[in-house]
């Protein structure tokens, strides 16, 4: 977290891609995106370089390296070819996710437990070539001390279960996720959470005091359709600071 924000907002530009790629054009530019995303307030820029490419495109990544004046978290598989262009491309931080090629989106953390050797491994790599690596993960006390046994200083939460449920079962997943949090830091990890986060659902997220860090796209890419860039960016870090404010004047 930089030394003066009580909670970082990183912006995901994966879909910004997925426009262009619709078309086969150049634009819109995730570029262009990334830095006016850093000029409207973010603190980083996230973006996830699928095996399938389906967004995100290697050339993406390559361009923006140099040209990101905040922080590049890269989020990839645990790959040996995502992590061999990890170590060349450098990015600040890398997040290792799982994936499936027939998913719309990331279903759920990575099994640490289950693939430990295969994720320590890639962890180790990512902190000799000098970049943070961060594991995301499941809010289950399990897999989170695990993946601090890798070596890994930063884990993610995914919200995605949080998000996308109602009632009774949102709010046990995010008492889930409270514990996971508290849990994650008490242990010395960084701990960012993301994933499937709007307006409409980030306050309750925000408000954890443990986490330091949400990466949000989709639904930032969405409303900007609606009321522009500027405004989604600024709008969402408005709702993240008002509800962390709030929750440490308590
Ligand atoms: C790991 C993760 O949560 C992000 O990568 C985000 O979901 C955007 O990528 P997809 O929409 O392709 O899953
Ligand atoms: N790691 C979560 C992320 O980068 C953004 O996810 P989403 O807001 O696009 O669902």
């Amino acid at each position: 977290m930089g030394p003066k924000n009580i909670i970082d907002l990183g912006i995901n530009i994966d879909h910004v891609a997925t426009l262009r790629n619709a078309r086969g054009t150049t634009y819109p530019d995730p570029l262009r995106a990334a830095q006016l995303a850093e000029e409207y307030g973010a603190d980083l820029i996230t973006l996830h370089l699928r095996e399938d490419r389906r967004h995100i495109k290697d050339a993406d990544l390559i361009n923006m390296r140099p040209l990101i004046a905040t922080r590049m978290n890269l989020e990839c598989a645990v790959t040996p070819e995502m992590i061999e262009i990890a170590c060349k491309v450098k990015p600040h931080d890398v997040c290792l996710v799982p994936e499936k090629r027939q998913e719309v989106t990331t279903e759920g953390g990575l099994d640490v437990v289950g693939n430990f050797d295969n994720v320590k491994n890639a962890t180790q790599r990512l902190i000799q070539a000098g970049i943070t690596a961060s594991i995301f993960i499941d809010p289950d006390e399990q897999q989170i001390a695990k993946a601090k046994e890798t070596g890994a200083t930063v884990i993610e939460l995914h919200t995605g279960k949080y998000a996308d449920t109602d009632g009774a079962e949102k709010l046990k997943e995010l008492e889930r996720i409270k514990a996971a949090a508290k849990f994650g830091h008490s242990i010395g990890l960084k701990v960012n959470a993301g994933h499937g986060l709007h307006e409409g659902n980030v306050k309750a997220i925000a408000e954890i005091l443990e986490i330091a860090e949400l990466n949000i796209g989709h639904a930032i890419v969405a409303e900007a359709v609606f009321k522009g860039w500027k405004a989604a960016i600024q709008d969402m870090r408005a709702i993240m600071l008002s509800a962390r404010q709030a929750a440490m004047n308590r």
